[in-house]
């Protein structure tokens, strides 16, 4: 199947002269869960923005459905729902006439019964005659989401969904998103927040720099990437490892007090029943014993210092 989206080669050199992306190829396939993540700077927004057609690219292209996202503009967005950072609408206009007109510009048909479902959907119903101006932060994030959804996107953008929201919107805002995706809707969202990309995303990409370094799925991202570790607390610290430990390549923390052996889990064979025979072996007491496993933002910092 072709993919949703297509990016080849995607260059911006901003007025300033500054480079934000250097060439970033991708492709999302439809009815996926991409999250996209990188820290302040990274060039995630740019990205967005030039697939949607609200910044042009210096060279590469955008296909989206087929169509390229510059000569073909109204029908790529047509497709695209996109929930930006930030509310730019009139604050004099109501949150009905907001998100109906936005079906409109789109070039939809009106449709208040769908307008309907989205306000309620997202605890908007009761505010739907309110001005924007009249609402709290939190409700104005509701009605960035609900003008994303007002044409009924087959691509819905999140650009840091969940960046200063409440609880209670970051989990309607999730339920959405199931029920979306349900529907077959390809999603797109930048976070900060690595747990949530952990939690819902089928494939994670992490760009940096203007760059992409990695794009997996996330299953897979955990397994190659992901690695376990032993951690053994000790009766008594040690100074030294002794001589037969060397083989197991371990790291002394806590002065001493701590031994910390890496393992990986998908392997059949993790070397923990030699290693704890060896330290029996080397005359050192065990006074307690846990493990951890590295969780994606391990995985995302270390991808990312390495780079820098
Ligand atoms: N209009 C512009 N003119 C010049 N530089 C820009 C412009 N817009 C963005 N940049 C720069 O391009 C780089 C990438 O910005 P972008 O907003 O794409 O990053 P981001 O990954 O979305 O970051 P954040 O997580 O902070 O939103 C930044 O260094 C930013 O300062």
């Amino acid at each position: 199947m072709a993919p949703i989206v297509s990016v080849s080669n995607l260059v911006k050199i901003y007025g300033s002269g500054f480079q934000a992306l250097k060439g970033v190829s991708l492709d999302i396939e439809e009815g996926e869960i991409l999250a996209l993540l990188g820290p302040n700077g990274a060039g995630k927004t740019t990205l967005i923005s030039i697939i949607c057609g609200i910044v042009n690219p210096s060279s590469g292209t955008v296909q989206v459905n087929g169509h390229d996202v510059v000569k073909d503009f109204r029908a790529t967005r047509a497709i695209i729902g996109l929930v930006p950072q930030e509310l730019t609408t009139d604050q004099f206009e109501t949150v009905w006439n907001t998100v109906s007109f936005s079906r409109g510009l789109h070039g939809k048909k009106a449709n208040p019964a769908h307008i309907e479902k989205v306000l309620r959907d997202l605890s908007l119903w009761d505010k739907k005659d309110n001005m924007l101006r009249e609402l709290s932060g939190g409700m104005k994030r509701r009605v960035l989401i609900a003008k994303a959804l007002s044409h009924e996107p087959r691509i819905l953008f999140l650009d840091e969904p969940t960046a200063g929201v409440d609880v209670n919107l970051r989990k309607d805002m999730w339920k959405v998103v199931q029920t979306l995706r349900e529907g077959g809707v390809t999603i797109i969202l930048t976070t900060h927040y690595i747990e949530e990309a952990e939690e819902i995303a089928d494939r994670v990409g992490v760009i940096n720099g203007g760059e992409i370094l990695l794009i997996e799925e996330k299953s897979a991202l955990m397994k190659t990437l992901g690695r376990k570790q032993l951690r053994i607390e000790l009766a008594e610290p040690v100074t030294v490892l002794p001589s037969g430990l060397e083989p197991y390549h371990l790291k002394l923390e806590d002065d001493g007090g701590r031994l910390i052996y890496d393992y990986d889990a998908s392997g059949g064979r993790t070397g923990i029943t030699t290693l704890l025979a060896a330290i029996a072996e080397a005359g050192l007491r065990i006074k307690d014993i846990s493990t951890r496993q590295s969780t994606l933002e391990d995985i995302f910092v270390e991808l990312v210092e390495k780079r820098a």
